[in-house]
């Protein structure tokens, strides 16, 4: 729909009523700051007042960062209906002196809607939508257009339908050269990106799209949407976004801070797990064997076999006298922990129980023999005595512990990966190979992979909640203890001295804080987000999950993730034609049925808003070789560049990229993307503005300008390997180049050859 420039005269009026706008700002920030500054001076008082002003300086703080992250287009839109207008901007602003009449509509708000949704086949009485953009506080430029005809002609402009909404605004944020660092969108979300930022689903929304059509960007205005609309339900169990690797969290990390939330955890599923980092790389068929379901075996097989029978009896002595931990005992012992069906770490107080049970019966029998009778001269407490006693002896409870230890994920994974006999007796159903893939050192680290078999096996293992509080009960001890020792080292003296010995109008620490008090400031959870609560809790479950490039997740993780969202009300995008990780998924229907059934909504986004047509036309040729049944989305847009080829020898291939590389002066970002060995042979390259990656770190990325090294061995790289090769073409937003010694994928055959009679 195209849009036109207004006279000087209209950006004059809007410019007045913005710089209103920001006078406005000024003052709710510097009441924000004052109130914050009074209350970070308050101490001491009731635990309700601490509380109070907990949640106070909370508030204030997240007000404040709102209002900055507001500044910068604070107001970027207006729409005209019947007799009224509305300004739509990046948060709500009440008119305090003229009865709080909305002076600026927050892009979430309902009465906002509109200003997205309107076209001239349904303008939902909008007669004119006006995009405002401004630099700084100044407004640069106002674009109109008009939904109704009687006002398009009286305004001279002709209006169609192309389903783009506020054009001007839309090609001017596409065309900017690219930052590395995603940009939100408020200004121009689109009706169909909009119908699913706002979309009411409360169970699995699905939204599949092809390359560029705004699925992460949606992914992310639908978070910051639901913590507005639903800010009492969601801020305390916080979201959770889940993105496909560390680069791209650091791409997208800046978007919703800009849209004023902040209290968003972002992660990958290798970081999932607390206190794990995935250092990692694992092999194409590691990965597949860790990302299967059927590894769930293995790993339940792994925690029994650490419930051992030893393989001849135990000696041991017990004050002086000697007993036997035998097969028997054991094997009962065992029996009896199992069925209790606790998981392994739960389950081992009632194995510890029944053997400590049996030896202490062990002994009672020998020493307590009633020679007449056949009965026993112990009684029932001492023989209990004699439990307790075991209990404490070391040697025994060592010996009883190396039977039933007790074990951590991590030490089961890694003492499993590292022994080819545990992994055997675990995994006789793996072939040789296949073992041999998982094998590693016992400090090997971890891989993104293993993340889900931790979680899994935390699962498995259990964490013995009694002795969890207990700790947690002798630490809070600890705590206030350790903060009296800080109060009486501040004053110098025991509390008791004071009177005698300090003038009593010396305020003493002791009148603004005591033990208690200082103890929870330096408690490090009172003061922790919800975001940073939540990431260090694996049992922690979220009110929204988000997970972006979602075809990438193997069953193993889904499992992993739904642990984490027992309402299962969450919003996945991807594109399964984008698969790369051969654990990951092409059918969103096996993936989901298992835990929802059939309620997930499907969802589509069809409008390419990154790659330009020139492009697309190469990609659709890949396309239709992974699957001939998915249609390309539709550029928004040409960029006026041929889509090139350089065929050069072998060993010029290197020279070559550096070649291009150095031919980029323009500003914006470059991407070079190859196989791993390609990439580390110019990894050298890299700067600020240039990126030298595999296909799996640029997923999800995108750049000005894409130079494609070797394509074919991309495609023999992996299993989906035309996947890869899809997905990198459509990382360019404006160039791209792709420079070869081997034959190209024939899909790739239509680029234009580069000569250097024609360059690129
Ligand atoms: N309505 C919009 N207004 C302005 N820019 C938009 C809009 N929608 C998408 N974009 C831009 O288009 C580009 C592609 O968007 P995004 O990365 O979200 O696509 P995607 O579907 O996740 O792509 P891929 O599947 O290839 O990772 C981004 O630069 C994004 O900012």
């Amino acid at each position: 729909m195209p849009d036109q420039d207004t006279s000087h005269d209209e950006r004059e009026l809007e410019q007045q009523y913005v710089t209103m706008l920001y006078h406005r700002l000024d003052g709710l920030r510097d009441y924000a700051a004052t109130r914050l500054s009074r209350v970070l001076l308050e101490t001491g008082g009731t635990p309700q007042a601490r509380s109070e002003r907990e949640s106070f300086n909370q508030l204030y703080t997240e007000d404040l960062a709102k209002y900055d992250a507001a500044e910068n287009g604070l107001c970027f839109g207006k729409i005209d209906l019947d007799g009224e207008h509305r300004y739509i901007g990046r948060l709500g602003i009440l008119d305090e002196e003229n009865d709080y009449e909305t002076m600026l509509l927050d892009w979430r708000a309902p009465l906002a809607r509109p200003f997205y949704l309107a076209t001239p086949a349904a303008p939902d009485g909008v007669t004119r939508r006006r995009h405002i953009r401004t630099r700084s506080r100044r407004v640069t430029a106002v674009n109109d257009e008009y939904l109704d005809l009687a006002a398009a002609e009286a305004a001279g402009t002709v209006t169609g339908s192309d389903g783009v909404a506020g054009e001007s605004a839309l090609l001017a944020a596409l065309n900017a050269a690219r930052t590395g660092q995603m940009n939100d969108i408020v200004e121009t979300i689109q009706g169909e990106q909009d119908a699913i930022i706002r979309s009411e689903h409360k169970s699995v929304l699905v939204v599949q799209g092809g390359p560029g059509t705004g699925k992460t960007a949606v992914a992310l205005h639908r978070a910051a949407y639901l913590l507005y609309t639903y800010r009492q339900q969601l801020a305390k169990a916080g979201v959770l976004i889940i993105g496909p690797n560390a680069t791209f969290l650091d791409y997208i990390g800046q978007v919703l801070p800009s849209l004023g939330e902040t209290g968003v955890l972002l992660s990958t599923i290798g970081d999932l797990y607390p206190g794990v980092r995935a250092t990692r790389e694992d092999s194409l068929e590691a990965g597949t064997i860790k990302g299967s379901l059927d590894i769930l075996d293995v790993l339940k097989k792994a925690v029994r076999d650490r419930q051992e029978v030893p393989a001849r009896p135990i000696e041991l002595t017990f004050d002086t006298y000697r007993i036997t931990l035998d097969r028997k005992v054991v094997t009962r012992a065992r029996g009896r922990a199992r069925s209790s069906r606790r998981p392994h770490n739960l389950a081992r107080p009632i194995f510890v129980s029944a053997v400590i049970d049996a030896l202490a019966q062990q002994l009672a029998d020998t020493l307590g023999a009633n020679v007449v009778d056949g009965g026993n001269l112990l009684s029932r407490e001492d023989i209990a005595d004699m439990r307790d006693e075991m209990r404490e002896d070391p040697d025994i409870m060592s010996a009883v512990s190396a039977l039933w230890p007790e074990l951590t994920p991590q030490r089961v994974l890694a003492e499993l990966f590292a022994s080819p006999k545990r992994l055997a007796d675990a995994a006789p159903q793996l072939t040789e190979v296949q073992r041999a893939a998982l094998h590693r050192t016992e400090s090997g680290g971890f891989s993104a992979a293993d993340a889900p078999l931790l979680d899994e096996l935390a699962e498995l293992l259990g964490v013995d909640d009694a002795a969890e509080r207990e700790r947690a009960r002798r630490q809070w001890r600890a705590q206030i203890a350790d903060a009296q020792g800080a109060l009486d080292i501040l004053t110098g003296s025991a509390p008791q001295d004071l009177e005698d010995e300090l003038d009593p109008e010396i305020l003493m620490a002791y009148d603004l804080i005591d033990a208690s008090q200082l103890a929870e400031r330096h408690d490090v959870g009172a003061h922790q987000t919800t975001a940073e609560r939540a990431a260090g809790d694996r049992t922690w479950t979220y009110g929204h999950v988000i997970v972006d490039e979602a075809q990438e997740l193997s069953e193993m993780a889904w499992r992993m993730l739904m642990r984490r969202i027992p309402n299962r009300w969450m919003t996945l995008v991807g594109d399964t034609a984008q698969t790369g990780d051969p654990a990951g998924t092409s059918s969103w229907q096996r993936i989901l049925e298992p835990y929802v059934a059939q309620r997930w909504k499907l969802t589509e986004l069809t409008v390419n808003y990154r790659t330009p047509a020139e492009i697309m036309t190469t990609a659709r040729r890949v396309l239709a070789e992974i699957d001939a049944e998915q249609t390309v989305p539709r550029s928004v847009r040409e960029s006026g560049f041929v889509p090139w080829s350089r065929n050069v020898a072998t060993s010029d291939v290197t020279d070559t990229v550096r070649a291009c590389v150095a031919e980029e002066t323009g500003p914006g970002t470059t991407a070079v993307i190859g196989d791993h060995g390609l990439v580390a042979a110019l990894a050298d390259l890299r700067s600020d503005s240039v990126s030298v990656l595999t296909v799996k770190d640029a997923k999800g990325l995108e750049f000005d300008s894409v130079l494609i090294v070797e394509p074919q061995s991309i495609v023999d790289e992996s299993p989906r390997g035309m996947n890869d090769l899809y997905v990198a073409l459509t990382r360019a937003t404006q160039r791209l180049g792709v420079v070869h010694a081997r034959p190209l994928p024939a899909a790739l055959s239509d680029l234009t050859p580069a000569t250097a009679a024609n360059p690129s």
